[in-house]
């Protein structure tokens, strides 16, 4: 079995290449950075230490890699011959690796009906579902029609803290333990041949709502408030306790939200949580904050991990607070070398904040969330 991965990074190699290799794919990653594409390709292998106190290291074999600047053309070949297409780039990257998606596509179902699966392991609600529009903009009508009934893009939800790594060998990767990667089975073509270690669900909303609106939107509360009082790591940040009890009281407002809407036990959830605050305080990772609140402009976007919450909330008549001190967080999370965070910082000196917050959640300046915003804004500052 053949799987095309796009972004050989930290998730690429440490939870998707992994698990798609132990499960019997040869992998070919795909990436912009040549350094990965070059060691990949030669070396064939690379190791993943899990973050443990027992620091196992497995080494994926099996791999291959190709430029996706350099190898359009031996890319768009892979897709055509593979069983399953993967990605883990960023959801913003989508939209660059879509027209090679769209030619392997072409050539493809030019010649064959077997089926194929497309799946965008992004943080994102439906992230394959942005993939496909965005791959089908770029196809023909004859090709959209054949893809229609070969090509499927089930949407998913990945999980696994993987932070930024320096090690000497740079294909190295040290990942946390736990694992999830949650598949909507609905979506996907009937006969397919389930991944060792993935979960299948016939309703993936639950899932994603769960995994984004407490994994990550508590790691991103930890991220931007852990910022304004100067930690480098969420290590650091969640040994505080007074902030660890800010990002505790954000995950029970998703929590209301998410019992409430989803029929989550109570009980249940509040073991996630606590588990989910474990994961964070892992000794044995080093995970930046500059990392996990990165793109702060995604983060603060209408269906991300802060807003969406919130505006359910406010809808089901509950607590938003804690969520809105988080947003006025990534408001003021000002790393210099991420260009959304300097985005967003020059449109609040030049709109100002009341605008800046309305551009880019969505959220009109008369309503009470957007107010909520404001007023904790004015005490973080
Ligand atoms: N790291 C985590 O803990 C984690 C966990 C779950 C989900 N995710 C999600 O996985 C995705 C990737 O995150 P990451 O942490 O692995 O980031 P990363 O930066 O380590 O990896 C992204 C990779 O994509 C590559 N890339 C960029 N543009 C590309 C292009 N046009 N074609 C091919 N490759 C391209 C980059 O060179 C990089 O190697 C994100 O959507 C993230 O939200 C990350
Ligand atoms: O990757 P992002 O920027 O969407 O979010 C940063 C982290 O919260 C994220 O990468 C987590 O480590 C991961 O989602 C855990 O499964």
């Amino acid at each position: 079995m053949k799987a095309v991965h796009f972004g050989a990074g930290n998730i690429g190699r440490g939870f998707i290449g992994l698990l798609l290799s132990q499960a019997g794919y040869k992998v070919c990653f795909v990436d912009v950075n040549e350094a990965f594409v070059s060691q990949l390709q030669e070396r064939k292998e690379y190791p993943v230490t899990l973050a443990s106190e027992g620091q196992e290291t497995v080494v994926v074999k099996n791999v291959t890699a190709l430029s996706s600047v350099t190898h359009a053309e031996e890319v768009a070949a892979a897709i055509a011959e593979a069983d399953l297409v993967t990605t883990a780039v960023g959801v913003t990257i989508l939209k660059h690796i879509a027209g090679v998606v769209a030619e392997g596509i072409r050539r493809r179902v030019a010649v064959s009906s077997a089926p194929l699966h497309v799946i965008a392991c992004e943080n994102a609600i439906g992230g394959s579902a942005q993939l496909k529009e965005l791959v089908y903009a770029k196809l023909d009508g004859e090709s959209c029609a054949k893809a229609e009934a070969s090509v499927a893009f089930p949407n998913a939800a990945v999980d696994r803290i993987v932070p930024l790594q320096q090690h000497e060998d740079i294909l190295k990767v040290v990942v946390e333990p736990f694992y999830e990667w949650v598949i909507d089975s609905s979506q996907m073509i009937p006969g397919y041949v389930p991944v060792e270690g993935v979960h299948y669900v016939d309703n993936l909303e639950p899932y994603i709502e769960r995994k984004l609106f407490t994994v990550n939107t508590g790691h991103c509360s930890a991220a931007y408030l852990g910022y304004l009082r100067g930690y480098e790591t969420i290590q650091q940040a969640m040994a505080d306790e007074a902030l660890t009890a800010q990002v505790r009281e954000v995950l029970e407002e998703t929590g209301a939200v998410l019992i409430q809407k989803h029929g989550f036990d109570e009980a249940q959830h509040s073991r996630y949580i606590d588990k989910i605050l474990e994961r964070f305080r892992n000794p044995a990772l080093t995970d930046e904050v500059s990392r996990v609140g990165r793109s702060p402009l995604r983060k603060l976007s209408p269906n991300d991990r802060l807003v969406s919450p919130a505006m359910q909330a406010y809808n089901r008549g509950l607590g938003y607070t804690a969520l809105t001190r988080s947003m006025a967080g990534a408001l003021l999370f000002d790393v210099k070398d991420d260009p959304e965070a300097l985005e967003l910082q020059a449109a609040v000196a030049e709109l100002g904040t009341e605008a800046a917050v309305t551009k880019y959640t969505g959220i009109a300046a008369d309503h009470a969330v957007h107010q909520s915003v404001m007023k904790e804004y004015a005490k973080l500052k």
